[in-house]
């Protein structure tokens, strides 16, 4: 019980910093850890809580269907299949979706090209992207309403590449995760701040973007001006 209570803190301090730059909302958002491998087993945030608030029912232990464990009242989020999703697919341990304005607008700027990628930016280190023009990639989904269907997406894309570190649901917000919480939470920041810088500059410099998704060198990769 020690563990799920450690796992419980970490979870819930995570959360706490992500509302204090208040990234929850209208009760959006939901978050998720692993506490045992095999049965899986994971915390993951009660459905339509205001995650703003620290209180005794903001997780709750469910299984690897996202079934509650236990007795109690609480309904798992609502997205629980895609973090159970994740966890069957990689290593991950720690699972972030938060639906913010600069995430729901880049999803919508490169919706049709299916993903957008960044170049030229030092933050793309945070990736453990360290060549000199390293790019980070991140795949943008259709926001389906039938949650099943939105879990099957996310299984797919990691069937393809298990080394993604995210992926954008269109205009609704981003999934993060990382073997430990503090690296899902590194790659929730980075690209929400690759997500914010871009954003800014389209609307400081809009000719830099005269051709919608094709950067300063006519390539589909988005650099910063250099
Ligand atoms: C009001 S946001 C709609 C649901 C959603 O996208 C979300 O992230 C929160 O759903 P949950 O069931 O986890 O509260
Ligand atoms: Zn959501």
């Amino acid at each position: 019980m020690i563990e799920v209570a450690k796992k419980w803190r970490t979870l819930a301090d995570i959360k706490d910093e992500l509302a204090a730059r208040d990234w929850f909302p209208g009760t959006s958002g939901n978050l998720s850890i692993r506490v045992r491998e095999d049965p899986l087993t994971f915390l993951v945030t009660a459905s339509g809580k205001d995650k703003r608030k620290r209180t005794e029912e903001d997780f709750l232990l469910v299984d690897q269907d996202g079934n509650p464990l236990g007795n109690t009242h609480l309904k798992a989020s609502a997205e629980v299949g895609i973090h159970a999703e994740i966890y069957r697919r990689t290593g991950a341990t720690c699972c972030l979706h938060v639906h913010t304005l600069d995430n729901n607008l880049i999803s919508e700027l490169y919706a049709s090209e299916g993903r957008v990628t960044f170049c030229g930016q030092e933050l793309i280190k945070a990736f453990g992207i360290w060549e000199e023009d390293g790019e980070i990639s991140i795949p943008i989904i259709p926001n389906y309403a039938d949650l099943d269907l939105l879990s099957k997406e996310f299984g797919s894309l990691l069937l393809q590449d298990p080394l993604l570190k995210g992926i954008l649901i269109r205009n609704h917000g981003i999934t993060t995760w990382g073997a430990t919480p503090l690296e899902a939470k590194k790659y929730l920041e980075a690209f929400e701040f690759l997500f914010s810088y871009h954003i800014k500059l389209r609307l400081l410099q809009p000719n830099l973007y005269a051709k919608w998704g094709e950067d300063v060198h006519g390539t589909n990769t988005i650099s910063s001006y250099r």
